[in-house]
C-alpha cells in the first residue's frame, strides 16, 4: 500500500489530530472574544457529530438533536447549579448528567419510532414535532429545583462556568482556556465516536441504514442497534448541550428553537455526511463565516449567508466539504474494484462446500424440519395463503411452483416472518416461530435468500461475508475464518477487497448466497434463486441446492421448471393460496390439471 493510499485510508485519525493540536496552539494565542465564540463552534460541531452517528451513518435524519441538546443542557445546568459548588469543578456534574439525560430522552422518542418501525419521513416529522413541543412548553415552564431556577422565557441564569480545577479557589477558566478545555472534550468525544464507528457496532449501523431487511435476515437485531445508535447520539447531543450551558451560563427556551434545529443538519452537510470529523468543519465553517461577515455577533448567522452556503453546496459540493475531497483523492489512487472486472463466472468448489456444511452441522446442530399448520394470510379481499399444512424436512429439495400471484413469495414471507398470519401456525424444529421476529427465526437456524441479490453494496465482498458469519459465531476471527472458507468456495477470493456493489449481477447473488451459507443455516428458504442467472450459473445453483438438501431442509420458490425438474425433489403447487397439487416434477407436469392452472384454462379443474 502506497503512502497516499495508507494516509487516506486513515485520514480520519491523523487530520483531525492535526487539527486538533493546531488549534489548542491557537487556542493560547487568539483575542479572548474570539476564542470565546469559537468555542460555541466547537460545541455546535460536537452537536453536529451527534447527527451525523444517527443521520450520516444510521440513516434516520433527526431533527430531534436539539431537543437532546436542550434537554441535556437544562438537566447538566440544574445539576451543576446544586452540586458543583460541592467541588468546584462543574464539568464533571454537567458533562455526564447532560450525557445522561440527553440519552434517555433519545431512547424515549427512539422507543416510538422504531418499534412503531416508523417510515423515514414519519420519524424525521416527529423528532421535529418533538424538538418543536420542547420549544413550547419551556416557554412556561417554571420549576425551582434547589438552588437552580428554570424560569420560562425568562431562562434559566446563574449556571456556573467551565471550572477545571477542584477546591473551593477553583475558578472559572478564562475564554482561551475554556477553548482549550472544549477542544479536548470534542476531540476525545469524536476519537471515541470514530472507533466505536469502525467496530463493529459501527459496521452493523452501516449495514442497518444501506439494507434493513437484509441486516435482520442475518439475524441482528435491528431495533436494539437503531435505538442504541440514537440513544448514544442523544447523549453526545445532550452533552454537548450542557457544555452550551456552562460556557453560557445561561439558557433560555430558544434553544429549542426551529432554527437550531434546521443549522445542525447544514452543519453535516456542509462537512460532508457521514464522515463524523465534517460535523466539525461544518460548524467551524458557518460560525466563521458568519462571525467574519456578519457582524461579530454570537450565533449570528445571518440568513443570506445560509442560503448562499447551501446554493453553493447544491451546486459544487453535494458531498460536503470532507465528500468532495475525499472523491478527488480517490481518483488519484489505485482503484480497488479493479478486481472485479478480472473475475470470471462464480464455480462452487465442491470440496470446500462439503466442508462448510460439515462444519455448520457440527457447530449448530442437525438440520430442523419446518412446517406450517393451516397457516393464513389475508390482505384486505385476496387470500394469498389459504390454510396451507406443509412440512419440510432434510434430504431433498422442496419446489413451489404455481402461476403468477398463486401465493409462493406470501408463503414464504409467512414462514419467515416477514407476513404475519391471521390464523395456524409455523414451526421450525420443534419451536413455534409463528409469532417469533425475523432475527430470532435466522438465529433459531432459519437462512433466507430473497429473489434480489441483497449485499451491502458500499461494503467488500470480504466484508459481506464477515458481517454474516459474524452474526452467527459473535467472535471477530472465527467470523474471519468462517468468512474466507465460503471466499474459498466462491472462488472469489481476487475479489475479496472489491466493494459489493462492483461486482457483475449474477456475482452478487452467489454472495448472498454465501452470506446465507455463513450463517450454518439448518433451513434454507430461497425465493427465485435462479432470477437473471445465466444457464452456467443455473446448473452450478442446481447442483448446490441438491447437495445443500442433503445436508440441511431447503425449500425453493420457482418459476423456472426447467431448474425445479433439475433439482430431483419435492413440488407443490399453489394455485390461489391453497395446495393444489404434490408430487415429482414429471407427474405433475403431466398432469391436465396442473396445466389448466398455467394456462389460465378451467377444463380440468
Ligand atoms: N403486501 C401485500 N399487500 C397486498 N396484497 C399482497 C401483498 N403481498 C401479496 N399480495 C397479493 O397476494 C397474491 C399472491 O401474491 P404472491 O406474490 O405471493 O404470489 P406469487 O405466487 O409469488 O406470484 P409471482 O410468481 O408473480 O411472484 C397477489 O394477488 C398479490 O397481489
Amino acid at each position: 500500500m502506497s503512502i497516499s493510499e495508507n494516509l487516506y485510508k486513515h485520514a480520519g485519525l491523523v487530520f483531525p489530530a492535526g487539527a486538533v493540536v493546531l488549534a489548542l496552539v491557537f487556542a493560547g494565542q487568539i483575542d479572548p472574544y474570539l476564542a470565546f465564540v469559537a468555542t460555541s463552534w466547537v460545541i455546535f460541531g460536537l452537536l453536529g457529530l451527534s447527527l451525523d452517528v444517527v443521520w450520516g451513518r444510521g440513516g434516520l435524519l433527526s431533527l430531534g438533536q436539539t431537543a437532546f441538546y436542550g434537554l441535556g443542557g437544562y438537566f447538566g445546568s440544574v445539576v451543576a447549579i446544586n452540586l458543583a459548588p460541592a467541588t468546584g469543578n462543574s464539568l464533571i456534574w454537567a458533562l455526564p448528567a447532560g450525557a445522561a439525560f440527553g440519552a434517555l430522552a433519545a431512547a424515549a422518542l427512539g422507543y416510538v419510532i422504531f418499534f412503531a418501525r416508523m417510515g423515514p419521513l414519519q420519524s424525521t416529522i416527529l423528532s421535529y414535532t418533538f424538538t418543536l413541543l420542547l420549544w413550547s412548553v419551556t416557554q412556561t415552564f417554571k420549576l425551582d429545583v434547589g438552588e437552580a431556577s428554570i424560569g420560562g422565557d425568562n431562562g434559566m441564569s446563574n449556571i456556573p462556568g467551565i471550572v477545571l480545577g477542584f477546591g473551593e479557589d477553583a475558578e472559572p477558566l478564562g475564554p482561551n482556556a475554556a477553548f482549550a478545555a472544549a477542544i479536548v472534550i470534542a476531540a476525545l468525544l469524536y476519537f471515541f465516536t470514530r472507533w466505536l464507528m469502525r467496530g463493529t457496532f459501527g459496521r452493523i449501523v452501516d449495514c442497518i441504514r444501506i439494507d434493513a431487511e437484509k441486516t435482520e435476515l442475518l439475524g441482528y437485531d435491528v431495533r436494539k442497534y437503531q435505538l442504541l445508535n440514537f440513544a448514544y447520539s442523544g447523549a453526545l447531543a445532550g452533552l454537548a448541550g450542557a457544555l452550551f450551558g456552562l460556557w453560557a451560563n445561561y439558557l433560555n427556551p430558544s434553544i429549542f428553537s426551529v432554527q437550531e434545529a434546521l443549522l445542525v443538519p447544514i452543519y453535516v452537510l456542509v462537512g460532508g455526511l457521514g464522515t463524523l470529523s465534517g460535523a466539525f468543519l461544518g460548524a467551524l465553517a458557518i460560525g466563521a463565516l458568519s462571525f467574519f461577515l456578519g457582524g461579530g455577533a454570537v450565533g449570528g448567522q445571518t440568513t443570506l449567508i445560509l442560503g448562499g452556503v447551501l446554493i453553493l453546496l447544491v451546486l459544487f459540493l453535494q458531498n460536503g466539504i470532507l465528500g468532495g475531497l475525499g472523491n478527488l483523492w480517490r481518483k488519484s489512487l489505485s482503484d480497488p474494484n479493479e478486481a472485479a472486472r478480472n473475475a470470471g463466472a462464480v464455480k462452487i468448489d465442491s470440496t470446500v462446500l462439503g466442508e462448510i456444511l460439515q462444519d455448520a452441522a457440527k457447530d449448530a446442530g442437525p438440520a430442523k424440519n419446518m412446517g406450517t399448520d393451516e397457516a393464513f394470510k389475508q390482505f384486505g379481499g385476496v387470500i394469498p395463503v389459504n390454510k396451507v399444512t406443509q412440512t419440510f424436512t432434510p434430504g431433498k429439495p422442496y419446489s413451489l411452483i404455481g402461476p403468477n400471484g398463486a401465493g409462493k413469495s406470501s408463503f414464504l414471507k409467512t414462514c419467515v416472518g416477514m407476513y404475519k398470519p391471521e390464523g395456524g401456525t409455523v414451526t421450525l424444529g420443534h419451536d413455534d416461530i409463528t409469532h417469533a421476529p425475523i432475527f430470532d427465526r435466522v438465529r433459531k437456524g432459519m437462512g433466507v435468500k430473497n429473489q434480489k441479490p441483497q449485499v451491502f453494496g458500499e461494503l467488500t465482498v470480504a466484508d459481506n461475508l464477515w458481517t454474516a458469519a459474524f452474526a452467527r459465531t459473535h467472535d471477530t476471527d472465527k467470523a474471519e475464518e468462517v468468512a474466507a472458507k465460503i471466499l474459498s468456495m466462491l472462488g472469489l477470493e481476487g475479489q475479496s477487497g472489491v466493494q459489493a456493489s462492483a461486482l457483475s449481477h449474477g456475482q452478487q447473488q452467489w454472495l448472498d448466497i454465501g452470506m446465507v451459507l455463513c450463517l450454518a443455516p439448518r433451513v434454507v428458504l430461497l425465493d427465485e434463486p435462479a432470477a437473471g442467472m445465466t444457464n452456467e450459473e443455473t446448473r452450478e445453483l442446481s447442483s448446490l441446492v441438491r447437495t445443500l438438501a442433503k445436508h440441511t431442509t431447503v425449500v425453493v420458490v420457482e418459476h423456472d421448471m426447467e431448474f425445479v425438474r433439475t433439482l430431483e425433489g419435492h413440488v407443490t403447487v399453489l394455485h390461489q393460496g391453497e395446495v393444489f397439487a404434490e408430487g415429482d416434477i414429471e407427474t405433475l407436469r403431466a398432469d391436465d390439471r396442473v396445466l389448466d392452472i398455467y394456462l389460465g384454462r378451467s377444463e380440468h379443474v
